[in-house]
């Protein structure tokens, strides 16, 4: 072992190194101990948080070989006094990182000796084969869902022609549909295909470029997972119909139930958390949906139950089913999320109890999660049923025709329930049941036939004619979003935070808030570890596309997240009405609270005007 060569000054850059290395050994203990990991890093005093979330990655990504290379070479009992989380974050920067362990401090020389004795470990143990986490290998692809209410199928298709994009011959079964998108012939550039289930997702590889695409930017294509598609073509309200979603922000399954609806009926959409409802309403508009009404309240609270017909439940889950999540720090053993997962089950427990209780016409209810966790799944599905006979489930996978994923064992519901798989489904893990009133039994079977029916036509129809969430996973798109418009804000001197439950949180300009959104906005330098870097130019090719069409700032308000400013007669559109719950609403509100002995409502009521079909917001003011 040949030891580096000690420096002989400390330079300023040094000092900032060994500072990222700390901070990112400070939150991985945070994080160990319960701490959010996204919370931790937009709080951290580090400037550059893709570099400071890549090196965290990093370190997350190699643990386990790591446990092996400190366990085998018992470095932490030789190098006494140096901290474990430190180490880790040292030997991963020095083993893994594109521009290695940088430093002359007496613990980086210390570690930097260990480098040729940790090749030979890793070599005779063939430790690279436990690297990854139980996603590595999925293959995801990219799904896009035509937005109907503002464009058709084939409009779409044609444009995609004309893009010179290739659609493939759209498989008879899923079967052959996934084989073929896990096929090579999948990935050539532009080729893409129709969904073997729900006609209007597009499904493409994940090289695509969709942020070239026009109609990707003004909201024709959405960019929503199939898993997280699957629960509104579940639901399947009938236009005219009055549905309530109610944990519907940011809104992506309420737009395509909207869409479902053909913008016709009632669509009641509820959200608790203030900023994601802001965002939700912008969406929705910004997609045109028409018929909905926008609540921002606790769906436990929610008034108005006499004609609703059918009701999404989707409510906040660990999210242990989307792949490319950013780490929480939970593994699944770990006390801290095994405890969350109990509070997060009642949670659900409690909304879909009341669902299924408190709304006298309710004919069919979807419960979803993005989770894996049966605790917050199969468990919460088989109470809710023991305690609400006048409901039973429905048979997804007879609806989702050949999918074969199904609950958990171990469950009554399991046989009916629809689970996808990332390595199987080649989407996001996610859990879907589907309630149904008894007495409505015949109808229901004559609605699934004719849903099975659908499929057929469109199995048949794709033969004869040649003819893709940010989130769920919308919520990347609203993170990347967010970086945008964080970036932006910068030169507007406004500030937009990330935060774990309510992923945005907007704040007018103060001291503390600017020193959080110098924390936020990147530079862009080049110590950034490879995925972060095509992100982030994935990021800049947008900001620059969209900063030279629109040539125009944003503002960011408390009240009202996002507002361009030259949008802003336009955003009066979006204004907030008076309350809206009468007097009768209030006294069942009571009622019911006292009834069902269920938390406070402290949110605010609001009700929305209905946004107007002309109007459309632009992405980066989402
Ligand atoms: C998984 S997200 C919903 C995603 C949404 N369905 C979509 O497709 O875009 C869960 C949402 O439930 C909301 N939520 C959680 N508990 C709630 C409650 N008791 N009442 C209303 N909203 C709630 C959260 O604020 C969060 O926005």
């Amino acid at each position: 072992m040949i030891p580096e060569k000690p420096a002989t000054k400390m330079n300023k850059n040094q000092d900032k190194t060994s500072g990222l290395y700390k901070i990112a050994a400070k939150i991985i203990k945070k994080v160990k101990t319960g701490s959010s990991y996204k919370t931790q890093l937009y709080q951290a005093q580090y400037p550059n948080k893709l570099t400071l979330n890549a090196v965290l990655m990093n370190v997350f990504k190699w643990e386990k070989v790591i446990d092996v290379l400190v366990e085998k070479s018992n470095i932490l009992e030789k190098e006494n006094n140096m901290d474990r989380d430190l180490v880790y974050v040292f030997i991963t920067e020095m083993m893994w990182s594109k521009f290695g362990l940088k430093g002359n401090a007496k613990n980086i020389l210390a570690i930097k000796k260990y480098k040729n004795e940790f090749l030979k470990l890793m070599k005779e143990n063939d430790l690279e084969k436990l690297i990854g986490s139980k996603h590595t290998k999925v293959l995801k692809p990219r799904f896009f869902r035509v937005n109907t209410l503002m464009t058709t199928i084939e409009e779409i298709l044609e444009k995609l022609s004309k893009l010179k994009f290739n659609k493939l011959e759209s498989p008879k079964s899923y079967a052959e549909f996934l084989e073929l998108i896990k096929s090579d012939k999948f990935k050539a550039k532009n080729v893409f295909v129709q969904d073997v289930h729900i006609k209007e997702l597009l499904v493409f590889n994940s090289k695509v470029k969709f942020y070239e695409l026009e109609e990707y930017n003004n909201g024709s294509l959405i960019v929503q997972d199939k898993a997280s598609c699957l629960a509104a073509y579940l639901l399947n309200p009938e236009p005219n119909s009055t549905v309530l979603d109610m944990c519907a922000a940011p809104g992506m399954k309420t737009s395509h139930l909207a869409a479902i609806m053909q913008n016709k009926g009632k669509l009641y959409a509820v959200d608790r958390c203030r900023n994601r409802f802001n965002i939700m309403q912008k969406m929705l508009e910004r997609y045109m949906v028409q018929n909905v009404e926008t609540y921002n309240m606790d769906a436990l609270t929610f008034p108005y139950y006499d004609d609703v017909k059918y009701i999404l439940l989707d409510p906040s889950c660990s999210g242990s089913g989307i792949v490319d999540r950013v780490w929480d720090g939970s593994s699944e053993q770990n006390q801290n999320f095994q405890t969350r997962l109990k509070k997060l089950a009642n949670v659900h427990a409690q909304l879909l109890n009341h669902a299924l209780k408190c709304y006298p016409k309710l004919e069919r209810l979807v419960y979803s999660t993005c989770s894996e966790n049966h605790e917050e799944n199969e468990a919460v599905v088989d109470e809710a049923l023991s305690v609400n006979g006048k409901f039973k489930l429905l048979d997804c996978t007879k609806i989702v025709k050949g999918w074969t994923n199904k609950g958990v064992p171990g469950f009554d519901c399991s046989e009916m329930c629809l689970n996808a798989v990332p390595s199987d489904d080649c989407t996001n893990g996610f859990f879907i049941a589907v309630f149904v009133r008894r007495d409505l039994e015949e109808k229901e079977v004559v609605k699934e036939e004719k849903n099975v029916e659908d499929t057929v036509v469109k199995e048949e129809e794709n033969i004869v004619d040649e003819e893709e969430n940010i989130a769920d996973n919308e919520e990347e798109k609203l993170i990347e979003n967010t970086k945008i418009i964080n970036k932006k804000n910068k030169k507007a001197n406004k500030s937009i935070v990330i935060n774990t439950d309510c992923n945005v949180v907007s704040k007018s300009k103060n001291k503390k808030q600017k020193n959080i959104e110098d924390n936020v906005v990147v530079k862009e330098e080049q110590n950034i570890a490879d995925n972060e870097e095509e992100k982030l130019i994935e990021n800049t090719k947008i900001i620059n596309k969209k900063n030279k069409k629109a040539n125009k700032s944003i503002v960011i308000n408390t009240d009202r997240n996002v507002e361009s400013k030259s949008n802003i007669k336009k955003q009066k559109n979006i204004e907030s009405t008076p309350k809206v719950i009468s007097k009768n609403a209030k006294r069942r509100e009571r009622r019911l609270k006292l009834e069902q002995s269920i938390g406070k409502n402290n949110q605010n009521t609001t009700k929305v005007k209905k946004p107007k079909k002309t109007k459309k917001l632009k992405t980066e003011e989402i």
